[in-house]
């Protein structure tokens, strides 16, 4: 345990399998020590997390955000964008457009994703963080952020000298769902069924949107190839809080590197979105879904609709869980703004960047706000003229 992972990485002369084996024992062994402490991964008590606390990263005073039920944030009704007559339809598209201009940030209601399979969804990933064995999960903990499967905890890895409060379980769902923990037994049902629901929900919300950037429905879909899109579904589980000061972060603040990220959680609050420069906490009407525009989405509509800078926030007796869907192109499309959307004399804000390489660069870059996105950014002088450098 006291074996930092990072020096398993240098052991000179194993060969690759001894070396997997190896971590695996480590991830185990640490395991197997939180959860003897308790029923939870992280219970506050544990001995293990001794000393470790202190590097949990927490959130000044100053900075705690504001917001709630009144904060203002858009709702998109979905049944009028979908059913609606000509008239409603064409108002919903254009608080649509508002609201991806103005926050990056919306609730959709009216979705028609059951409760009960958000709720199934959501319970199968909790047993599956904190109950399942060690053994279950140890070979995810070492993923990469390009494995199928992954699984996480800040409470072992430390992220810009901060630890976060909490754990997740991310599963490639879409083109293909190839690898699946067998357990628990139904995941992969659920999952599946709940990843092709909130694909529909999550496409038909992209057509609506390219119709509010002045387009045809098809074109932001078909300029990214969504038709064959790759999605992820991720679980984030983050255990009452009894780090420094009364307000932790879950999650540090970042832009999420796919088009479109759908998000629900378990009735306790604590995701935040930047808006006009503050942290709003985002309170969702009942049943409702968050969404948040991702850096695809910058890129593809030439930087008219930012990605929205977002936080998970912890403090309090209550465990918090939120599960997310998200949306992106196929790994190899290369992403670039919809030629039409260039504005006059000002040219393309992004360059075409293959999606894999942009979601390769954003998760090796740690979670660093939005500025991943220069990657792709053209670079002016100050005479406007492209810099080629
Ligand atoms: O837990 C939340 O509300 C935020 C999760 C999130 O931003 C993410 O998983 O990318
Ligand atoms: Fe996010």
């Amino acid at each position: 345990r006291d074996l930092p992972r990072k020096h398993l990485h240098r052991l000179p002369s194993l060969n690759p399998i001894t070396l997997r084996r190896l971590r695996v024992v480590y991830c185990v062994l640490s395991l197997r020590c939180t959860i003897m402490a308790g029923a939870s991964l992280h219970p506050p008590t544990d001995p293990c997390a001794n000393g470790e606390r202190s590097g949990h990263a927490a959130v000044p005073s100053s900075d705690v955000g504001t917001g709630g039920e009144d904060a203002g944030i858009p709702v998109v009704d979905y049944d009028v964008l979908v059913n609606g007559a000509a008239d409603q339809r064409a108002q919903a598209i254009r608080d649509l457009g508002r609201a991806c201009e103005d926050w990056g940030f919306f609730m959709v209601i009216n979705h028609g994703v059951p409760e009960d399979l958000k709720e199934a969804v959501m319970e199968t990933c909790r047993e599956l963080l904190l109950s399942l064995p060690a053994e279950e999960k140890a070979e995810y903990l070492e993923a990469g952020p390009m494995d199928p499967v992954r699984i996480g905890s800040g409470f072992y890895s430390v992220v810009d000298g901060a630890r976060y409060w909490r754990d997740y379980f991310k599963m490639f769902v879409h083109p293909e769902l190839l690898h699946c923990p067998a357990k628990p037994a139904k995941l992969r049902d659920v999952a599946t069924e709940y990843a092709v629901k909130t694909r529909h929900l999550l496409l038909s919300l992209a057509t609506a949107i390219s119709e509010s950037l002045g387009l045809d429905g098809d074109r932001v879909r078909e300029a990214m190839d969504l038709e064959s899109c790759f999605q992820i579904l991720a679980a984030n589980h983050y255990p009452p809080y009894a780090g420094p000061g009364d307000v932790g972060l879950g999650l540090p603040p970042h832009s999420d590197h796919g088009f479109l990220t759908l998000l629900f959680q378990n009735g306790v609050d604590g995701l935040q979105v930047e808006h006009d420069g503050r942290w709003v906490l985002a309170t969702p009407l009942p049943g409702a879904f968050f969404v948040i525009a991702g850096d695809q989405m910058e890129i593809v509509s030439n930087g008219r609709y930012k990605s929205t800078l977002h936080r998970a926030v912890v403090g309090g007796e209550r465990a918090r869980m939120s599960m997310v869907s998200m949306i992106s192109p196929c790994l190899d499309t290369v992403v670039e703004p919809v030629p039409e959307l260039a504005q006059d004399g000002q040219g393309l804000e992004f360059r075409g960047i293959r999606y894999r390489d942009y979601m390769e660069h954003q998760q090796s870059n740690k979670l660093n706000g939005n500025a991943a996105l220069d990657i792709a950014r053209v670079q002016r002088d100050i005479s406007g003229a492209e810099n080629c450098d």
